[in-house]
């Protein structure tokens, strides 16, 4: 494990994923485009594991949609300066964040047309909205928060209770932070 042969598009892996990389664009917390490329990439198993929580939802009629997947530590930095709560971002010093490993995914569901899932909030919502146990939230929003938790745990994923939409490879631990730019996996 760690070196970059590890790390794969998840689009090689399936198709059938939705993605939309929000740190390539500008609609995100930072306002600004921080990634270099606009390119989603996972370890190949934690790929794997994506892939088949992906198929058990095609079973009731949603896809996955990635937000967020693999995210190079000097990005991370960038983030902790600005939102410096281990809560909403991960500190880069000590263990960094599971995305720095390509072993976490921001994921939200959709239904055949395309369309986003009621959920409890948008997705960095750095609040109490954005946990999905938090008592304002709507019990649809819930549910549909609950049933992507379940779907995910069940494939190997580890959710995380002040973001609805992140979730960890429970095998995290095999893979080291990397610094790899994301134009390396054009
Ligand atoms: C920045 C946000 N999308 C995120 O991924 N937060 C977690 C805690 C992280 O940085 O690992
Ligand atoms: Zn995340």
């Amino acid at each position: 494990a760690g070196s970059q042969q590890d790390l794969v598009k998840i689009q090689n892996i399936d198709p059938a994923i939705y993605i939309d990389m929000r740190y390539a664009g500008i609609h995100n917390f930072t306002g600004r485009q921080v990634y270099t490329a606009n390119v989603c990439v996972l370890r190949r198993g934690t790929a794997e594991k994506l892939a088949r929580a992906n198929a058990e939802f095609a079973k009731r009629g949603f896809r996955l949609k990635i937000w967020d997947a693999y995210r190079p530590l000097s990005v991370q930095k960038i983030f902790w300066k600005l939102v410096p709560d281990r809560r909403y971002v991960a500190n880069p010093q000590g263990n960094a964040s599971r995305h720095n490993r390509g072993t976490a995914v921001d994921v939200t569901l959709v239904d055949e047309q395309g369309r986003e899932l009621i959920m409890p909030s948008e997705f960095d919502d750095f609040s109490y909205r954005a946990q999905r146990d938090y008592p304002g939230i709507s019990p649809f929003a819930q549910s549909n928060a609950a049933y992507l938790a379940e779907v995910m745990e069940q494939a190997g994923f580890r959710s995380l209770g002040s973001e609805w939409w992140h979730f960890d490879d429970a095998d995290w631990t095999m893979y080291p932070v990397e610094d790899i730019p994301l134009e390396n996996f054009l």
